[in-house]
Protein backbone atom coordinates (compact mmCIF):
# COMPACT_ATOMS: atom_id res chain seq x y z
CA UNK A 1 0.00 0.00 0.00
CA UNK A 2 0.99 3.72 -0.18
CA UNK A 3 1.53 5.48 2.86
CA UNK A 4 1.98 9.59 3.74
CA UNK A 5 4.32 10.31 6.66
CA UNK A 6 4.98 13.71 8.00
CA UNK A 7 7.75 14.02 10.47
CA UNK A 8 11.13 11.91 9.51
CA UNK A 9 13.16 12.77 12.82
CA UNK A 10 14.26 10.01 15.04
CA UNK A 11 10.94 7.96 14.75
CA UNK A 12 9.66 8.50 11.61
CA UNK A 13 12.71 8.39 9.62
CA UNK A 14 13.78 4.47 10.76
CA UNK A 15 9.59 4.03 10.44
CA UNK A 16 10.20 4.95 7.08
CA UNK A 17 12.46 2.78 6.29
CA UNK A 18 10.99 -0.43 8.34
CA UNK A 19 7.50 0.19 6.47
CA UNK A 20 9.51 0.21 2.82
CA UNK A 21 11.58 -2.94 3.68
CA UNK A 22 8.17 -4.10 4.10
CA UNK A 23 7.08 -3.45 0.60
CA UNK A 24 4.93 -0.33 0.86
CA UNK A 25 5.30 2.67 -0.86
CA UNK A 26 5.90 5.27 1.75
CA UNK A 27 6.51 9.10 0.92
CA UNK A 28 7.75 11.35 3.70
CA UNK A 29 7.47 14.97 4.33
CA UNK A 30 9.54 16.89 7.18
CA UNK A 31 9.90 20.88 7.82
CA UNK A 32 13.73 19.78 7.63
CA UNK A 33 14.11 19.46 3.61
CA UNK A 34 17.19 17.05 4.13
CA UNK A 35 14.94 14.57 5.15
CA UNK A 36 11.75 15.01 3.36
CA UNK A 37 10.79 13.16 0.13
CA UNK A 38 8.56 15.78 -0.89
CA UNK A 39 8.62 19.61 -0.25
CA UNK A 40 5.54 20.55 1.23
CA UNK A 41 2.11 18.51 2.62
CA UNK A 42 -0.15 19.57 -0.61
CA UNK A 43 2.74 18.08 -2.49
CA UNK A 44 2.22 14.68 -0.52
CA UNK A 45 -1.41 14.55 -0.65
CA UNK A 46 -1.12 15.51 -4.02
CA UNK A 47 0.96 12.46 -5.08
CA UNK A 48 -1.13 9.64 -3.15
CA UNK A 49 -3.84 7.99 -4.31
CA UNK A 50 -6.99 7.28 -2.41
CA UNK A 51 -8.02 6.69 -0.23
CA UNK A 52 -4.83 8.07 1.41
CA UNK A 53 -3.35 7.20 4.89
CA UNK A 54 -1.48 9.85 6.42
CA UNK A 55 1.02 9.09 9.44
CA UNK A 56 1.74 11.75 11.59
CA UNK A 57 5.11 11.63 13.71
CA UNK A 58 5.96 14.93 14.78
CA UNK A 59 5.91 16.40 18.40
CA UNK A 60 3.25 16.50 20.71
CA UNK A 61 1.03 19.46 20.60
CA UNK A 62 1.66 22.62 18.49
CA UNK A 63 3.35 20.82 15.92
CA UNK A 64 0.97 17.87 15.71
CA UNK A 65 -2.51 20.71 15.71
CA UNK A 66 -0.81 22.26 12.63
CA UNK A 67 -0.54 19.30 10.85
CA UNK A 68 -3.43 18.75 11.31
CA UNK A 69 -5.65 21.57 10.58
CA UNK A 70 -3.62 21.79 7.25
CA UNK A 71 -4.68 18.08 6.78
CA UNK A 72 -8.19 18.91 7.60
CA UNK A 73 -8.30 21.42 4.69
CA UNK A 74 -5.70 18.83 2.59
CA UNK A 75 -7.66 15.27 2.51
CA UNK A 76 -10.82 14.27 0.50
CA UNK A 77 -13.56 12.24 2.18
CA UNK A 78 -12.21 8.60 2.88
CA UNK A 79 -8.83 9.19 3.71
CA UNK A 80 -7.74 8.84 7.48
CA UNK A 81 -4.76 10.30 9.52
CA UNK A 82 -3.01 8.60 12.39
CA UNK A 83 -1.87 10.38 14.94
CA UNK A 84 1.67 8.30 16.34
CA UNK A 85 3.08 10.84 18.26
CA UNK A 86 2.96 11.38 22.35
CA UNK A 87 -0.24 13.45 21.76
CA UNK A 88 -2.02 13.99 25.28
CA UNK A 89 -4.84 11.72 24.64
CA UNK A 90 -7.80 14.16 25.29
CA UNK A 91 -6.51 15.66 22.29
CA UNK A 92 -7.18 12.82 20.14
CA UNK A 93 -11.11 13.40 20.48
CA UNK A 94 -11.00 17.10 19.21
CA UNK A 95 -9.19 15.89 16.32
CA UNK A 96 -11.40 12.99 15.39
CA UNK A 97 -13.86 15.53 15.00
CA UNK A 98 -12.64 18.04 13.54
CA UNK A 99 -11.65 15.51 10.17
CA UNK A 100 -14.98 13.86 10.70
CA UNK A 101 -16.86 16.72 9.58
CA UNK A 102 -14.46 16.67 6.30
CA UNK A 103 -15.85 13.00 6.44
CA UNK A 104 -11.61 12.28 7.03
CA UNK A 105 -11.44 9.16 9.21
CA UNK A 106 -8.42 9.16 12.88
CA UNK A 107 -6.75 6.76 14.80
CA UNK A 108 -4.82 7.29 17.26
CA UNK A 109 -1.59 5.68 17.78
CA UNK A 110 0.92 5.51 21.04
CA UNK A 111 4.06 3.76 19.40
CA UNK A 112 7.18 2.48 21.60
CA UNK A 113 10.85 1.14 20.95
CA UNK A 114 12.34 4.39 20.25
CA UNK A 115 15.65 4.23 18.02
CA UNK A 116 15.11 0.76 18.46
CA UNK A 117 12.41 0.05 16.50
CA UNK A 118 14.15 -0.26 12.91
CA UNK A 119 14.92 -3.31 14.39
CA UNK A 120 13.08 -4.76 17.07
CA UNK A 121 9.86 -3.37 15.85
CA UNK A 122 7.28 -0.92 17.43
CA UNK A 123 4.90 -1.57 20.05
CA UNK A 124 1.76 -0.01 18.94
CA UNK A 125 -1.35 0.57 20.89
CA UNK A 126 -4.77 2.33 18.83
CA UNK A 127 -7.78 3.64 19.30
CA UNK A 128 -10.47 4.11 16.69
CA UNK A 129 -13.27 3.00 14.94
CA UNK A 130 -12.49 -0.89 12.73
CA UNK A 131 -13.39 0.69 9.62
CA UNK A 132 -10.50 3.47 10.26
CA UNK A 133 -8.39 0.78 11.73
CA UNK A 134 -8.84 -1.43 9.19
CA UNK A 135 -7.48 0.63 6.50
CA UNK A 136 -4.11 1.13 8.36
CA UNK A 137 -3.30 -2.64 9.33
CA UNK A 138 -1.04 -3.28 6.70
CA UNK A 139 1.15 -0.15 8.13
CA UNK A 140 0.48 -1.80 11.73
CA UNK A 141 1.64 -5.07 10.48
CA UNK A 142 5.03 -3.76 8.72
CA UNK A 143 5.63 -1.76 12.13
CA UNK A 144 4.92 -4.45 14.75
CA UNK A 145 7.72 -6.57 16.42
CA UNK A 146 8.02 -10.07 14.90
CA UNK A 147 5.35 -12.48 16.65
CA UNK A 148 1.72 -12.24 18.18
CA UNK A 149 2.08 -9.55 20.49
CA UNK A 150 3.29 -5.87 20.32
CA UNK A 151 0.07 -4.32 18.89
CA UNK A 152 -3.37 -3.84 20.28
CA UNK A 153 -6.69 -2.19 18.59
CA UNK A 154 -7.39 -0.68 22.55
CA UNK A 155 -10.45 0.56 22.44
CA UNK A 156 -12.04 3.93 20.87
CA UNK A 157 -10.38 6.99 19.26
CA UNK A 158 -8.02 8.18 22.15
CA UNK A 159 -7.17 4.61 23.95
CA UNK A 160 -4.12 4.23 21.88
CA UNK A 161 -2.86 7.38 23.70
CA UNK A 162 -4.01 6.69 27.18
CA UNK A 163 -2.53 3.51 26.89
CA UNK A 164 0.71 4.31 25.75
CA UNK A 165 0.52 7.43 28.24
CA UNK A 166 0.10 4.83 30.87
CA UNK A 167 3.10 2.58 29.70
CA UNK A 168 5.35 5.91 30.12
CA UNK A 169 4.17 6.03 33.57
CA UNK A 170 5.30 2.38 34.11
CA UNK A 171 8.37 3.34 32.48
CA UNK A 172 9.19 6.56 34.99
CA UNK A 173 8.11 4.24 37.70
CA UNK A 174 10.63 1.09 36.45
CA UNK A 175 13.55 3.65 35.59
CA UNK A 176 13.22 5.47 39.12
CA UNK A 177 13.70 1.59 40.77
CA UNK A 178 16.95 0.30 38.87
CA UNK A 179 17.97 4.09 39.13
CA UNK A 180 17.65 3.92 43.36
CA UNK A 181 18.85 0.69 43.91
CA UNK A 182 21.72 1.75 41.49
CA UNK A 183 22.74 4.50 43.55
CA UNK A 184 22.67 2.35 47.19
CA UNK A 185 24.91 -0.13 45.71
CA UNK A 186 27.47 2.60 44.27
CA UNK A 187 27.00 3.93 47.98
CA UNK A 188 28.35 1.11 50.20
CA UNK A 189 31.87 0.28 50.01
CA UNK A 190 30.45 -4.17 50.56
CA UNK A 191 29.47 -3.96 47.16
CA UNK A 192 33.02 -3.46 44.62
CA UNK A 193 31.80 -3.79 41.29
CA UNK A 194 28.02 -2.51 41.25
CA UNK A 195 28.12 -2.94 36.96
CA UNK A 196 28.68 -6.58 37.37
CA UNK A 197 25.62 -6.73 39.72
CA UNK A 198 23.79 -5.56 37.63
CA UNK A 199 24.78 -7.49 34.29
CA UNK A 200 24.75 -10.49 36.82
CA UNK A 201 20.46 -9.57 37.00
CA UNK A 202 19.92 -9.90 33.27
CA UNK A 203 19.42 -13.94 34.04
CA UNK A 204 17.19 -15.65 35.69
CA UNK A 205 15.94 -12.82 38.02
CA UNK A 206 12.86 -11.10 38.97
CA UNK A 207 13.40 -7.55 37.87
CA UNK A 208 15.31 -9.05 34.38
CA UNK A 209 13.79 -6.40 31.93
CA UNK A 210 14.80 -4.14 28.75
CA UNK A 211 15.36 -1.42 30.87
CA UNK A 212 17.63 -3.35 32.86
CA UNK A 213 19.84 -4.24 29.60
CA UNK A 214 19.75 -0.41 28.41
CA UNK A 215 21.21 0.22 31.96
CA UNK A 216 23.93 -2.18 31.67
CA UNK A 217 25.07 -0.55 27.82
CA UNK A 218 24.91 2.29 29.78
CA UNK A 219 27.26 1.37 32.51
CA UNK A 220 29.25 -0.34 29.68
CA UNK A 221 29.51 3.42 28.74
CA UNK A 222 30.78 4.87 31.56
CA UNK A 223 30.88 2.83 34.29
CA UNK A 224 29.87 5.30 37.26
CA UNK A 225 27.62 7.84 34.96
CA UNK A 226 30.60 10.13 35.74
CA UNK A 227 30.35 11.74 31.89
CA UNK A 228 26.21 12.88 33.13
CA UNK A 229 24.67 15.67 34.69
CA UNK A 230 21.60 14.23 37.38
CA UNK A 231 19.11 15.91 35.22
CA UNK A 232 16.22 14.54 33.77
CA UNK A 233 13.56 16.00 31.35
CA UNK A 234 9.88 14.87 30.88
CA UNK A 235 7.97 15.65 28.08
CA UNK A 236 3.98 15.63 29.12
CA UNK A 237 3.59 11.51 29.45
CA UNK A 238 4.01 11.21 33.09
CA UNK A 239 2.34 14.37 34.06
CA UNK A 240 -0.69 13.36 32.29
CA UNK A 241 -0.64 9.79 34.17
CA UNK A 242 -0.94 11.50 37.30
CA UNK A 243 -3.47 14.09 35.86
CA UNK A 244 -5.63 11.29 35.15
CA UNK A 245 -4.98 9.18 38.05
CA UNK A 246 -6.11 12.03 40.27
CA UNK A 247 -9.38 12.70 37.97
CA UNK A 248 -9.81 8.70 38.66
CA UNK A 249 -9.01 9.02 42.36
CA UNK A 250 -6.58 6.16 41.54
CA UNK A 251 -3.79 5.73 44.04
CA UNK A 252 -0.31 6.21 41.90
CA UNK A 253 2.42 6.51 44.62
CA UNK A 254 5.41 5.01 42.73
CA UNK A 255 4.44 7.20 39.15
CA UNK A 256 3.89 9.79 40.97
CA UNK A 257 7.47 9.99 43.22
CA UNK A 258 9.04 9.11 40.01
CA UNK A 259 7.91 12.44 37.94
CA UNK A 260 8.67 14.17 40.96
CA UNK A 261 12.19 13.23 41.05
CA UNK A 262 12.85 14.35 37.61
CA UNK A 263 11.64 17.69 38.73
CA UNK A 264 13.93 17.79 42.02
CA UNK A 265 17.04 17.39 39.30
CA UNK A 266 16.27 20.34 37.85
CA UNK A 267 17.03 22.21 40.73
CA UNK A 268 20.66 23.75 41.81
CA UNK A 269 19.53 23.93 45.24
CA UNK A 270 16.08 22.82 46.77
CA UNK A 271 13.74 25.63 48.17
CA UNK A 272 11.62 23.38 50.55
CA UNK A 273 14.81 21.78 51.69
CA UNK A 274 15.45 25.41 52.95
CA UNK A 275 12.36 25.68 54.84
CA UNK A 276 12.94 22.13 56.33
CA UNK A 277 16.13 23.44 57.44
CA UNK A 278 15.05 26.85 58.85
CA UNK A 279 12.12 24.92 60.63
CA UNK A 280 14.58 22.58 62.31
CA UNK A 281 16.29 25.57 63.23
CA UNK A 282 13.46 27.26 64.24
CA UNK A 283 11.88 24.60 66.93
CA UNK A 284 14.84 22.34 67.59
CA UNK A 285 17.82 24.72 67.45
CA UNK A 286 19.18 22.14 65.42
CA UNK A 287 22.20 23.13 63.25
CA UNK A 288 21.98 24.73 59.76
CA UNK A 289 24.11 24.46 56.96
CA UNK A 290 25.09 28.22 55.39
CA UNK A 291 26.02 29.04 51.98
N1 LIG B 1 12.02 9.38 20.43
C1 LIG B 1 11.30 8.42 20.98
O1 LIG B 1 11.81 7.51 21.66
C2 LIG B 1 9.80 8.38 20.79
C3 LIG B 1 9.12 7.18 21.01
C4 LIG B 1 7.74 7.13 20.80
C5 LIG B 1 7.06 8.25 20.38
N2 LIG B 1 7.75 9.41 20.18
C6 LIG B 1 6.98 10.54 19.69
O2 LIG B 1 7.10 10.58 18.26
C7 LIG B 1 7.05 11.94 17.79
C8 LIG B 1 8.34 12.25 17.04
O3 LIG B 1 9.42 12.04 17.92
P1 LIG B 1 10.95 12.03 17.41
O4 LIG B 1 11.73 11.44 18.55
O5 LIG B 1 11.04 11.44 16.05
O6 LIG B 1 11.23 13.59 17.35
P2 LIG B 1 12.32 14.35 16.46
O7 LIG B 1 12.47 15.69 17.07
O8 LIG B 1 13.53 13.51 16.28
O9 LIG B 1 11.62 14.48 15.03
C9 LIG B 1 10.49 15.29 14.79
C10 LIG B 1 10.52 15.65 13.32
O10 LIG B 1 9.32 16.36 13.03
C11 LIG B 1 9.65 17.44 12.16
N3 LIG B 1 8.61 18.44 12.30
C12 LIG B 1 8.32 19.20 13.39
N4 LIG B 1 7.26 19.98 13.14
C13 LIG B 1 6.86 19.70 11.88
C14 LIG B 1 5.81 20.16 11.06
N5 LIG B 1 4.93 21.07 11.50
N6 LIG B 1 5.70 19.65 9.81
C15 LIG B 1 6.58 18.73 9.37
N7 LIG B 1 7.59 18.24 10.10
C16 LIG B 1 7.72 18.72 11.34
C17 LIG B 1 11.02 17.89 12.62
O11 LIG B 1 11.69 18.61 11.59
C18 LIG B 1 11.69 16.57 12.96
O12 LIG B 1 12.39 16.03 11.87
C19 LIG B 1 6.85 12.80 19.04
O13 LIG B 1 5.49 13.02 19.23
C20 LIG B 1 7.41 11.93 20.16
O14 LIG B 1 6.90 12.24 21.42
C21 LIG B 1 9.10 9.50 20.35
O1 LIG C 1 8.02 3.95 24.78
C1 LIG C 1 8.89 4.67 24.30
O2 LIG C 1 9.43 4.46 23.21
C2 LIG C 1 9.31 5.87 25.08
O3 LIG C 1 8.51 6.02 26.21
C3 LIG C 1 9.17 7.09 24.23
O4 LIG C 1 7.82 7.40 24.06
C4 LIG C 1 9.98 8.29 24.62
O5 LIG C 1 11.31 7.99 24.81
C5 LIG C 1 9.33 9.10 25.70
O6 LIG C 1 8.67 10.13 25.01
C6 LIG C 1 10.23 9.75 26.70
O7 LIG C 1 9.39 10.39 27.60
P1 LIG C 1 9.87 11.44 28.65
O8 LIG C 1 10.56 12.55 27.86
O9 LIG C 1 8.64 11.91 29.32
O10 LIG C 1 10.83 10.72 29.54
Amino acid sequence: MELGLVGLGKMGGNMRERIRRAGHTVLGYDRNPDLADVHSLEELVGKLSGPRVIWVMVPAGEATQTTIDQLAELLEPGDVVVDGGNSRWTDDVKHAEELAAKGIGFVDCGVSGGVWGLENGYALMYGGDKEQVAKVQPVFDALKPEGDSGSVHAGKVGAGHFAKMVHNGIEYAMMQAYAEGWELLEKVDSVTDVREVFRSWQEGTVIRSWLLDLAVNALDEDEHLDELRGYAQDSGEGRWTVEAAIDNAVPLPAITASLFARFASRQEDSPQMKMIAALRNQFGGHAVEKK
